[in-house]
């Protein structure tokens, strides 16, 4: 099975005209020009010590909207997480994306974003390609596509789901307010002694994997697969919400229950079939480390700074969690809080 290539004309009109031509990674067919712009995205763009460079964006990105809860919550009305979320997400990929000028700090760590460590890499030669306009315009909208809507909503279910399950929540506050001590915000060498935070992070992407159908397939051979033929130029849809929920490999499989992966090694980096919210294979998620930093702050600080209620009279019993259909997975009803 090769990466889906969309031959089909009636497939990528509108891919076409909304990225120039399937020149993203998400839409390029397989070949050259994809292995490169894909290269480019995980060796340099989002790579470990990228990833930890933008740490001081996602600080003060959180920070902002801290403030901005304790404001509402003086007043005493209620905040839509929903909208609130979007916005911190948005925030960060911008900056690190396209709005953060080139300096160093005082530690002397380099503050460049991605379009500028783009243009240098094109000016050094250390490309093995020559990036048109167009490239680099289609490779910095991935980012904004895939990288937005991804964290927020990871972040959203997951405080969805601690408030349906306040033992949870209790558990995981007692947690992060034990390993930060009396500091006004996380730190991000907080977040590794957290194994109750990464638990919870993991069986919410368990339960609500954003792009339940990953990405399309496509076989470039007929290929047998658990005793099914599938013949060549097949477009192939992996279902990881229903291998996710499969009573086969998961018990109680509908149940939130962190706890089942604590000792567990089971990890979402793409080596346990059973458990794939960030794909697997070649097309699998390049932004898996940048989205992993920011939930993980994101949940963390929320958790810490404050105890959360639900408002408009929603309870952890009748508390709405439909997922309405569609290729990404979010919440139908908007989550609206109050905090304490
Ligand atoms: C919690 C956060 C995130 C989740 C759960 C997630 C999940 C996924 C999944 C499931 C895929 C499809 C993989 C496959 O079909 O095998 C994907 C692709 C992709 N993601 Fe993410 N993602 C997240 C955050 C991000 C971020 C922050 C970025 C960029 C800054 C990003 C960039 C991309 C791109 C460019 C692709 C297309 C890859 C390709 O076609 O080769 N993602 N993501």
């Amino acid at each position: 099975m090769t990466l889906f290539s969309p031959t089909d004309q009636r497939k990528r009109t509108a891919a076409d005209i909304l990225l120039y031509g399937c020149k993203d990674l998400g839409f390029a067919p397989h070949g050259e020009y994809w292995k490169q712009i894909k290269k480019i995205s995980v060796v340099e763009l989002l790579n470990h010590q990228r990833v930890q460079s933008f740490q001081f964006v996602r600080e003060e990105e959180v920070e902002v909207v801290i403030d901005k809860i304790r404001n509402v919550c003086l007043k005493g009305e209620s905040i839509n997480l929903t909208e609130t979320l979007a916005l911190v997400s948005n925030n960060i990929i911008s900056r690190c994306v396209l709005s953060q000028k080139s300096e160093e700090d005082d530690d002397g760590n380099n503050k460049k974003d991605i379009i500028s460590i783009i243009f240098q890499l094109q000016k050094d030669g250390m490309l093995d390609m020559d990036l048109t306009q167009d490239n680099i315009k289609v490779i910095l909208l991935d980012m904004f596509l895939a990288g937005i809507d991804s964290s927020a909503s990871t972040v959203e279910w997951t405080m969805a789901e601690l408030l349906k399950h306040p033992t949870a929540m209790k558990k995981l506050q007692e947690e992060v307010r034990n390993v930060v001590g009396n500091k006004a915000t996380v730190e991000m060498e907080d977040i590794n002694k957290m194994s109750c935070l990464k638990c919870v992070f993991k069986e919410t992407l368990r339960l609500h994997p954003v792009a339940p159908l990953l990405l399309p397939r496509h076989t470039s051979a007929t290929v047998k697969v658990g005793g099914y033929g599938i013949p060549s130029n097949t477009t192939v849809l992996i279902n990881a919400w229903a291998i996710q929920r499969e009573p086969k490999w998961w018990e109680k499989p509908e149940e939130f229950i962190p706890e089942r992966f604590e000792n567990n090694p089971i990890n979402f980096i793409g080596e346990d079939f059973q458990f794939i919210p960030f794909g697997v294979g070649r097309r699998s998620c390049p932004g898996l480390q940048f989205g992993v930093a920011s939930v993980e702050y994101m949940i963390a600080n929320l958790v810490y700074c404050f105890d959360w209620k639900l408002a408009d009279g929603a309870t952890a019993d009748n508390l709405d969690m439909t997922e309405p259909y569609g290729k990404a997975v979010y919440r139908k009803s908007p989550l609206h809080v109050l905090v304490l």
